[in-house]
């Protein structure tokens, strides 16, 4: 047997593992590289978060990933020089990592790699007769397993859109493990870039259970504060959309998208909800005149509503629910007492009540999905055959 696959086969058969997840996301702050221990599998998952930190990026690397993210036409040749640089550019950042932990590479048995997204297309949203769900995730995990030395795991969404899905969110394949709980109706609301939420419900049936996008989280708010405020990244505790008010008329014409109305589960991103959009939406209620506050306070007042009118389609009936909070948003204070106000609830807390660093919560989904891919064994999600594709995902790299 090659002695690759007689490693990989040693860490399936290892009573614990210890996988790093990683995830960049679209805000493009950093790197998350998280630390876990896993025993088990499957609902009987017990994870450990041993390690965490956002390895940040620096401004010339945002500025090159921006050159190509989320739009239509781009420079293909960068493309292909970034695929190999994040690879690479990431397993530098893993062994910092460990160097700054005091852990040696070789105590660790997995990587968990989301990669970079650089375009998001469901057919929903390309409309192209005879295409299918598509997105595309670079920095390959050729590069960072061998980096690392470590053996690497990468490239998740593709085959949960080769079964029948949209390639996001898979946020549902995590929280279902790790969050669940019998005779308790959950709600696991991510604000990244792009917002979502799971939706768990009490009596544990899987046929309910699912993750969708709603709508921007902070993407619009980033871009528009990286507009008119060149060299900062996003309005920080709210301090610009705290000095405005928010519009109703441009409101109305932000929510007025059929995304909104699509039926769930459902995903999207930045390649619609951007600055084009709101020049579209301002244009269409008359706003243009707005002051910069107002129509921070606009973004904001929006991407609340998004996320408040998607909980309440999500939870149909159920009354009694519970909101477990994680993402970069949750830092923003007018969100959050906006989406408090317009729950009518004041019962929002975190997800480090359920033992995870909120910050953390999308790269340990990675680690974890990787964990199953390696020991799990076949889950039922059933909300929809199609949509939740019962698969595990994940291609896996040798570092020699
Ligand atoms: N103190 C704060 N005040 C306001 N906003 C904040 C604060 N801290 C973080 N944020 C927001 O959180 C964002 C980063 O969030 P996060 O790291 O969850 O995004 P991401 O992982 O890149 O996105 P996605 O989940 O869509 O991939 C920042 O760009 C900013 O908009
Ligand atoms: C295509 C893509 O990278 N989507 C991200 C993004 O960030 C949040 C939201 O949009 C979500 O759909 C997804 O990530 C999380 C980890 C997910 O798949 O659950």
């Amino acid at each position: 047997m090659n002695t690759n696959i007689q490693h990989l086969f040693s860490i399936t058969e290892k009573e614990s593992r210890r996988i790093i997840g990683l995830m960049s996301g679209t805000s493009l702050d950093g790197l998350d590289v998280a630390l876990c221990e896993f025993q088990g599998h499957g609902l009987n998952t017990q994870i450990t978060l041993q390690k965490f930190e956002t390895m940040p990026y620096s401004p010339d690397f945002k500025e090159n990933v921006k050159s190509i993210f989320s739009k239509r036409q781009v420079d293909l040749e960068k493309v292909c020089l970034l695929n190999a640089f994040i690879g690479s550019y990431h397993g530098q950042l893993i062994l910092e990592c460990l160097h700054n932990w005091e852990i040696d590479p070789s105590e660790v048995d997995i990587i968990a790699s989301h990669g970079q997204t650089i375009y998001h297309a469901p057919a929903a949203q390309h409309h192209q007769p005879g295409m299918p769900n598509a997105t595309l995730q670079i920095g390959d995990g050729d590069h960072i397993a061998v980096k690392t030395g470590i053996i690497t795991l990468s490239d998740f969404r593709q085959k949960h859109i080769a079964a029948g899905g949209e390639g996001a969110p898979l946020a549902v394949y995590g929280d279902y493990l790790l969050f669940s709980k019998k005779g308790q109706n959950r709600i696991l609301l991510n604000v990244g870039g792009i917002a979502n939420f799971t939706f768990l419900p009490g009596d544990l049936d899987t046929k309910k259970i699912f993750s969708t996008d709603v709508g921007p989280g902070n993407t619009l708010m980033d871009a528009y504060v990286q507009l008119h405020y060149p060299g900062t990244y996003y309005d920080a505790n709210a301090a610009i959309a705290l000095q405005g008010t928010y519009s109703q008329p441009l409101l109305a014409a932000l929510l007025d998208h059929p995304f909104f109305e699509l039926p769930f589960p459902k995903t999207t991103g930045p390649e619609v909800f951007n600055l084009a959009y709101l020049a579209q939406a301002q244009e269409k209620s008359k706003t243009q005149h707005l002051s910069v506050p107002d129509v921070m306070a606009t973004l904001n007042r929006f991407s609340a509503t998004g996320i408040c009118e998607a909980i309440t389609k999500g939870i149909a009936q159920e009354k009694d629910f519970e909101i477990f909070v994680s993402g970069g948003g949750m830092h923003n204070p007018l969100l959050l007492s906006t989406i408090k106000e317009l729950l009518g609830t004041d019962k929002i807390r975190d997800t480090s009540e359920l033992g995870i660093l909120p910050d953390a919560k999308e790269a340990v989904l990675f680690a974890t999905l990787a964990n199953e891919t390696l020991v799990g064994d076949h889950i039922d999600f059933g909300y929809s055959d199609r949509l939740v594709p019962s698969v595990h995902m994940g291609k896996i790299s040798f570092p020699s």
